[in-house]
């Protein structure tokens, strides 16, 4: 129904080294049938990795862009340019966008603009903090940053990736059953916005994803693959990630 999808986010972290690990270790890896291994390595690597990744069928994803779309604004990378050397996808709205490099809803909503401008599909990354876990405000938070995030979007060229802040690189996951439960809301939100897209979107789990915890997470009904961050810097743990999106 849904096709599977696990997508890497290196961070600051990986090197050509690694880049060429995991396409050599991909390419011999039958898997791209029933998941898209998708990798969105630091920006400078990304021109190396669409070279080196292409016999392997891992597609790339950029880790962000800019809200706009050309011009002078310094330092920036346009979807437009990701799309120019070979990106399919763009997280969008990271949680470590928003609190540490001050991203705000308006802006994660341009970039969701640009990226679907250009045909590249963006990853809007949603979660809650622990504290708002605490004080029950999981579904509102989540259904906000929804709200302002998607307003003009186009639901058929979407991903969404739940993320609960506080299960990110530390260790706690989300139990599967809270996970489904977020998931299933975001869903049927989805489905009152746009009927037609909602059994269509993947919507990826994000937080402290391992090998040994993948395939559960994975088999809830509405969780349609991952979002992993330290995991996905270890060839062989990523692969074994993959592996357990195949059959969901
Ligand atoms: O932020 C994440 C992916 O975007 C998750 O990171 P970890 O898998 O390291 O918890």
């Amino acid at each position: 129904m849904r096709q599977a999808l696990v997508i890497a986010n290196w961070k600051l972290n990986g090197d050509t080294a690694l880049l060429k690990d995991m396409a050599e270790h991909f390419h011999h890896v039958d898997i791209q049938e029933q998941v898209n291994v998708v990798i969105c390595p630091p920006a400078v690597y990304l021109k190396t990795a669409a070279v080196l990744f292409e016999p392997s069928g891992i597609e790339l994803g950029g880790q962000n862009c800019s809200e706009y779309g050309s011009g002078a604004y310094t330092g920036e990378i346009s979807a437009e340019m990701l799309r120019d050397i070979g990106c399919e996808y763009v997280l969008i709205g990271h949680s470590e966008r928003r609190a540490l490099f001050a991203e705000t809803d308006e802006m994660v909503a341009g970039k969701i603009k640009q990226a679907q401008q250009c045909n590249l599909r963006p990853v809007l990354c949603v979660g809650e903090t622990l504290a708002e876990r605490e004080a029950n405000a999981v579904e509102s938070v989540i259904r906000g940053q929804l709200e302002k995030a998607l307003g003009e979007a186009d639901f058929n060229n979407l991903v969404i990736a739940y993320e609960p802040v506080w299960a990110i690189g530390t260790g706690k996951t989300a139990t599967p059953e809270q996970a489904q439960e977020v998931h299933k809301m975001i869903r049927d939100w989805v489905a009152s916005k746009a009927p037609e897209s909602a059994q269509k979107l993947q919507i990826l789990y994000g937080g402290s994803v391992k090998a040994d915890n993948a395939s559960t997470l994975f088999h809830q009904a509405d969780i349609d693959g991952g979002l992993i961050g330290g995991a996905s810097l270890d060839t062989e743990q990523f692969d074994a990630i993959c592996q357990a999106a195949k059959d969901i």
